[in-house]
């Protein structure tokens, strides 16, 4: 590792952000280092946004230090490391697609070539027609593309794929992933869990403005206990499973319980002890929605 990459992509210590009476971000510590791929993923109003806007320098924080690339946000020389694909992007929509790619470009030391940033982007065949005509899904592989075309060691994407339909969103997520492969680091936020576990190698949990986990998608799910226990058993009510489970991470659904659990067998076990009657048993490894549900109703 050379000088230059082991400085950490950004660092978040002790940060908070008011705005007004509403506390946006609560004590936040966090270093993401170059060449990882994190996820920012949490409901809305949780604080992602303004987390990155802070990343960026284009907000300061109310207390606590904010770090990119080693040096404060808004130094300009960093800000041509960076790539930003925004929600709201603002830019001209009187101009082709080629004139913008070329033109972001120019705000770069070693932009990437033209052509080839709209190659990434998949937008060969819109490369001559004014953003105006483009569809929305066009237009985010738009923003994709000038957040590339600087060639940048950082890239930060705000809800990339937010509108797009499942195919465009899994073809966006195959050229994100491009330049994961390229060992970019990329700093993203999205509501989307599949998203999460299909891009990022770490997950930020992020809720009410505090980090309430941090690891890799595995680890996420781990979090919240190993398996999903599912079954019907008519004669049984929530309290009572709660305690037999020792667990209130319980919840009745039509006519069907759903608990977590690490240990599963003895759960299992006690509730064939009491001769409770089950049908429809399911134990299944439980997935990332499950982990953030559980993680984020904790709180
Ligand atoms: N400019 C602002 N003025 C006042 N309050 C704000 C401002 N921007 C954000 N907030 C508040 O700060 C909190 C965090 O907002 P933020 O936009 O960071 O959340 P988010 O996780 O990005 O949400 P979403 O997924 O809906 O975009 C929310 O309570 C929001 O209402």
């Amino acid at each position: 590792m050379n000088a230059q990459s082991s400085i950490p992509a950004v660092t978040l210590q002790h940060v908070t952000k008011n705005y007004g009476q509403v506390q946006a971000l609560k004590d936040i510590n966090l270093t993401i280092q170059q060449g990882e791929v994190v996820a920012f993923l949490g409901p809305n109003g949780a604080g992602k946004s303004t987390s990155i806007s802070l990343m960026l320098g284009t907000r300061r924080p109310s207390s606590g230090q904010v770090e990119l690339l080693g040096e404060d946000p808004r130094i300009a020389n960093h800000r041509k490391r960076i790539g930003v694909m925004l929600q709201e992007s603002g830019v001209p929509e009187t101009l082709k697609v080629r004139e913008l790619v070329e033109l972001f470009g120019r705000f770069h030391d070693q932009p990437m070539d033209t052509r080839a940033a709209i190659k990434m982007a998949g937008l060969e065949e819109k490369a001559n027609s004014r953003l105006a005509r483009l569809s929305g899904g066009q237009k985010q592989r738009v923003y994709f593309a000038l957040a590339l075309v600087g060639n940048p060691d950082v890239i930060f994407l705000d809800e990339p794929t937010t509108g797009l339909d499942v195919e465009a969103r899994r073809n966006f997520w195959d050229q994100i992933n491009d330049q994961v492969s390229m060992g970019k680091t990329i700093i993203l936020t999205t509501h989307n869990l599949e998203e999460a576990d299909a891009l990022a190698n770490r997950i930020v949990v992020i809720n009410k403005g505090e980090i309430i986990a941090d690891g890799t998608p595995g680890e996420i799910k781990r979090h919240v206990g190993g398996k999903q226990i599912r079954f019907r058993a008519p004669g049984l009510n929530l309290l009572d499973l709660q305690q037999i489970a020792q667990t209130d991470k319980v919840q009745h659904i039509g006519e069907t319980f759903e608990l977590f659990s690490m240990q599963p067998e003895q759960i299992l076990s006690r509730l064939f002890k009491q001769d409770i009657e089950l049908s429809d048993l399911e134990v299944v490894g439980a997935g990332l929605e499950e982990a953030f549900l559980a993680l984020t109703s904790a709180k």
